[in-house]
């Protein structure tokens, strides 16, 4: 049987005044998936996520959602919004309220919950993204990657089937990104389906099942080791072959291994 599909957009043409970005792209997210989204700066990974979520209206095109099709008036929008939740990479983009659990409890306040529901969230969230500890504070005061993890609670708080998040690890440090991935692997476990825009081809191999490339305007979506391992198609969007592929090659080792430990696997297992 044919894997579910949460999430499927087909033949997307979009952009901005005079400048067509996405020109035919599309997308397959199996149910519980998790993607990695790469692509060149300025290639319309954004773009693309934006169209996906209902933020950005493709000129042409179709978005569904658990086979429904996202339509243009205000009530699907709206609960298409609900089931995709989109993470922008600055936080300060999505931050507004004055502190913490103001903020996170917007969205499920607009979806008209009951207050004790609202609470409930809000503080489910906030542990989920491991930032309870921040409930009271004003959001100005955070650090960078406070405010990631913050923005990030306020859109898991829709309690979402899908969460796009564009660049959720950019300029952490490596304990900031170590948590931020933590958190993610509790919101996988929960069955949330993600899909995580990045520069970075490690991260990439490392965290994803599937792996989605955007190159001039359309999408080659493939298993992550396939993908990564594509040279033509990581020259063509200027990116580099993740070094846990690059030292199998160079080794010979025949493998297409993940992480370190996949490498010294293959290097300690008689053959
Ligand atoms: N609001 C906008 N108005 C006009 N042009 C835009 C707008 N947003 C993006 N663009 C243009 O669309 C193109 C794709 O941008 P997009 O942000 O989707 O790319 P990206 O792959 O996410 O880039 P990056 O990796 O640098 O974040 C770029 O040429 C950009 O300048």
């Amino acid at each position: 049987m044919a894997e579910a599909l949460v999430l499927r957009a087909t033949g997307l043409h979009a952009g901005y005044l005079g400048q067509e970005v996405l020109r035919g792209a599309g997308l397959e997210l199996p149910t519980g998936c998790r993607l990695a989204l790469l692509g060149a700066n300025g290639s319309g990974k954004t773009t693309l996520l934006r169209c996906l979520s209902g933020a950005h209206r493709p000129s042409s095109g179709t978005v569904e959602v658990a086979g429904n099709r996202l339509g243009s008036g205000r009530g699907a929008l709206r609960e298409h919004r609900r089931r995709v939740q989109l993470v922008l990479q600055d936080p300060d983009d999505q931050l507004f309220s004055a502190d913490v659990s103001q903020d996170v409890s917007f969205g499920p306040m607009n979806l008209g919950l009951p207050p004790d529901e609202v609470r409930a969230r809000v503080r489910e969230s906030l542990a989920l993204l491991g930032v309870s500890h921040l409930a009271e504070r004003p959001t100005h005061q955070l650090s960078y990657g406070e405010r990631k993890r913050v923005a990030t609670a306020g859109a898991v708080a829709m309690r979402p089937e899908v969460l796009l998040l564009d660049e959720p690890t950019a300029g952490l440090d490596p304990a900031g990104v170590h948590e931020m991935l933590a958190a993610l692997e509790r919101l996988i476990a929960q069955g949330t389906t993600v899909v995580l825009a990045t520069h970075d081809v490690d991260l990439a191999l490392a965290w994803g099942e599937q792996a989605a490339v955007v190159l001039d305007g359309t999408v080659r979506q493939g298993p992550v080791t396939d993908i990564l391992a594509d040279q033509t198609l990581l020259a063509a969007a200027r990116l580099h072959r993740p070094w846990p592929l690059e030292l199998a090659a160079r080794l010979g080792l025949g493998v297409a291994p993940r992480h370190l430990d996949d490498i010294v696997t293959a290097l300690t297992t008689p053959h």
